[in-house]
């Protein structure tokens, strides 16, 4: 399975484009998309979902254009949006039922199919619930859980850790990596720390132009070994900042500790660390800019 994105650009109005002139090729496997608000992450997934028509470019899947057989995505497809929402009266096993059927999946194979994606979303337990008890997790979750009821080889999910607390966001994570084996995910979020661990590859958009799109363990390798932390004043943070991209500061009774980027310890007593994905996350929007 091969998700190709060729030249792709969307045009909203004369000076406005959504996105333009990105190039990607995708295999099976967790594919994170980054960038901050405005960058045109839901409008490359909204043009990959065929929800909405590329200006210029083209969308290959396994070689068959998607925009003259947009029905091939369409039957492949499971997406799971960011304003996703639910029917709050059902149960979620009615809720899943529902889905299945307006999917035309024959009874038997729903039901065999609900309960592996119950066990894969650690919902089982609360199926008769309805959705309107559910948390914004379970919530979540439960969206992840219709997007595969059709079991499809392209899942596009768009920011669906916003709003979650940090333990919801792990298992929320988890239920995308464990999906990944033998499809291509999509995952969007503006939150960096929650792509570190499950995607195997990153995408860095800013100002609807592509910046980077490499392996997370080789987008992380790229600033290894520059990454320092040291405990400054306010004023030398203020020039640091100037020079070197900031990824983090806290302030102290005696300062501030700040982690930053550099080719060279930046004060005498910065101290090396382990560089992390928001780091060199941060350093290629700075470079671009
Ligand atoms: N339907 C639309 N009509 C006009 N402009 C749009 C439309 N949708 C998005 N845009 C513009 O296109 C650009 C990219 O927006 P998009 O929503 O794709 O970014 P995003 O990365 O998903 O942002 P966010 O993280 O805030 O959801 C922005 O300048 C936005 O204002």
């Amino acid at each position: 399975m091969r998700l190709e994105i060729e030249s792709l650009g969307k045009q909203y109005s004369e000076g406005l484009w959504g996105v333009r002139d990105i190039t990607l090729r995708l295999g099976a496997g967790v594919h994170g998309l980054v960038g901050p608000n405005g960058a045109g992450k839901s409008t490359l997934m909204r043009m990959l979902t065929t929800v909405t028509p590329p200006t210029e470019g083209a969308i290959y899947w396994d070689g068959t254009r998607v925009s003259e057989s947009p029905g091939v995505v369409r039957s492949l497809l499971g997406y799971l949006p960011q304003d996703f929402d639910t029917y709050p009266t059902l149960t979620l096993e009615e809720y899943l039922e529902y889905v299945a059927a307006l999917r035309g999946l024959d009874s038997e194979t729903a039901s065999a199919r609900i309960e592996a994606l119950l066990d894969l979303v650690n919902l089982t337990d609360v199926r008769d619930r309805r959705l309107d008890t559910f948390s914004g997790g379970m919530r979540q979750r439960a969206g992840i859980a219709q997007a595969l009821l059709n079991d499809p080889e392209l899942l596009v999910v768009d920011e669906p850790t916003v709003g979650l607390d940090p333990e919801e966001r792990v298992r929320m994570r988890n239920a995308l990596a464990d999906t990944a084996d033998d499809r291509v995910v999509i995952f969007s979020t503006h939150v960096v720390a929650d792509i570190e661990a499950t995607a195997d590859t990153v995408t860095v958009l800013e100002d609807g132009q592509l910046l980077t799109h490499a392996p997370t363990e080789s987008l992380i390798k790229s600033v290894d070994g520059d990454v320092y932390e040291c405990r400054v004043s306010q004023s030398t943070l203020e020039q640091l900042g100037q020079e070197f991209p900031i990824c983090n500061t806290v302030q102290r009774a005696d300062g501030v500790d700040v982690r930053l980027v550099a080719e060279d310890p930046p004060t005498t007593d910065a101290e090396q660390v382990t560089a992390s994905l928001e780091d060199a996350y941060l350093q290629t929007v700075t470079h671009a800019n």
